[in-house]
């Protein structure tokens, strides 16, 4: 199972490009990862933010559906999350680092399995404060 955290502020979402591998490299996903042995969805969210971005994150709603992978071992599903303390995402790990508004979504190459996710985001960065 991979998690992935749709960090929302402003109305917009924290988009990052993958460094690697190069097939996959400067397309954007949800900062996240695998979920490890014992470890809940939440907690492995929390700390793939902290590795990637150095952030403290408060994990919220589910935003999307399963999305199967390319090569159905593992499904990705995604979650929506707030940073706290006004902590500032740094790119460790990533290429880059966009927040996109609604209208922007479409501006950055997602990850084939994001793209029903992303559809489903916008409505939610609309609706945002
Ligand atoms: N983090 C993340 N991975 C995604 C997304 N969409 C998507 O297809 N993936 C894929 C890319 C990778 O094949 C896999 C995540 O692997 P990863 O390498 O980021 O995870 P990880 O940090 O736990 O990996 P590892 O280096 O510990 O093996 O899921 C997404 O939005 N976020």
């Amino acid at each position: 199972m991979i998690v992935g955290a749709a960090i929302i502020r402003d109305g917009r979402v924290l988009a990052c490009a993958r460094s690697a591998p190069p097939e996959v490299a400067g397309m954007y996903e949800f900062p996240g990862g695998k979920v490890e042995p014992g470890e809940s969805e939440t907690a492995a969210l929390a700390r793939e933010c902290a590795e990637e971005l150095a952030v403290r994150v408060e994990i919220g709603d589910r935003v999307g559906r399963d999305v199967r992978m390319a090569h159905g071992r593992s499904v990705l599903k995604v979650y929506t999350a707030r940073l706290l303390h006004d902590d500032q995402p740094k790119a460790l790990e990533h290429l880059a680092m966009r927040w996109l508004s609604a209208a922007e979504l479409d501006t950055v190459t997602w990850l084939p399995a994001d793209v029903p996710i992303v559809a489903a985001l916008r409505p939610l960065l609309l609706a945002a404060p």
